[in-house]
């Protein structure tokens, strides 16, 4: 993983030619200017229909507050300044379909408040599939103590998040590559305590990409939509939850929206006792 002559935060994905990477690093600012057709971004783990409600237009501390979310008001300015960036990138890519603030509120804020409660003080954490910047974003803005970074595989989003980054000055690294050259062994990249998740693959796909490298990362903390039992399904089927625990930490309805999110985590499965290990003589 090399730094990128653009700033502190940027990273560039391993194997890129160094004497390359001041034009690479030019082009793909330019490339951002462009507005190209994307992949379609999938809806979150639990959007339901995507209708407006009464507070779509408020600002952003009443709908939180309508949630009972509790922000200070420093928090509430970064959160806005953010939607402001990701909402505005957004008429160029393809990042978001939460574009009212009620859904920026109850779906994004809610769901990374959620995660936010299950990461303990001062982890390391990767985000997996940033997209916009959700929930690794929020997270960085709420929760100072972690130190936050972003993995995005597409370089064009990877670019946007450098730049809402950098604009808001927040101390995060984006790792413009996939998870799995990010984790892999001799890759640059800290070893992670946590890594998060939102709307990025089913279960079994996660543990193809990152089994291989179980010994850079400690837990898996997914936020996922009622195809998670399912997806728990095909991963055993494929045999890839074998030595790794799955549980699931908690469930909620979003605040405007019947369906349910659970968050789920993967650890390495302990060893079992050493008096239970092997046949009775
Ligand atoms: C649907 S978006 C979700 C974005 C964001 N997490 C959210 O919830 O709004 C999934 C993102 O994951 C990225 N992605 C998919 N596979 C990846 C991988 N192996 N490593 C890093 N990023 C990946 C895609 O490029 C895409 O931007």
């Amino acid at each position: 993983m090399r730094q990128l002559p653009g700033g502190p935060g940027a990273c560039f994905a391993p194997g890129a030619d160094a004497s390359r990477l001041a034009d690479i690093y030019s082009a793909r600012r330019r490339e951002i200017r462009l507005t190209t057709p994307e992949e379609p971004t999938a809806d979150t783990p639990a959007d339901g229909p995507l209708s407006d409600g009464p507070l779509a237009d408020a600002p952003l501390a009443e709908v939180a507050a309508s949630c009972g979310l509790e922000l200070t008001p420093a928090q509430v300015t970064r959160l806005d300044a953010y939607r402001k960036l990701l909402w505005s990138w957004n008429e160029k890519l393809n990042l978001t379909r939460h574009t009212t603030m009620e859904k920026f509120v109850t779906r994004d804020l809610f769901d990374t408040i959620q995660l936010s409660a299950l990461i303990p003080e001062g982890e390391t954490v990767l985000d997996v599939g940033s997209g916009g910047g959700v929930p690794g974003i929020p997270l960085a803005i709420l929760r100072p103590d972690l130190t936050v970074r972003l993995c995005e595989s597409v370089n064009k989003k990877a670019n946007v998040l450098f730049d809402i980054v950098e604009q808001l000055g927040l101390n995060v690294t984006v790792y413009a590559a996939r998870v799995e050259a990010v984790v892999e062994r001799g890759s640059q990249a800290p070893r992670f305590d946590t890594l998060i998740a939102r709307g990025v693959a089913p279960l079994w796909k996660f543990m193809f990409w990152l089994r291989p490298h179980h010994e850079r990362w400690g837990r898996l903390l997914l936020i996922k939509g009622p195809s998670w039992v399912d997806e728990r399904a095909e991963a055993r089927h494929r045999g890839l939850m074998k030595g790794f625990e799955l549980r699931r930490l908690a469930e909620y309805e979003g605040p405007r929206n019947a369906a349910i999110t659970t968050l789920l985590t993967v650890t390495r499965a302990e060893a079992p006792a050493a008096g239970k290990r092997g046949k009775k003589r």
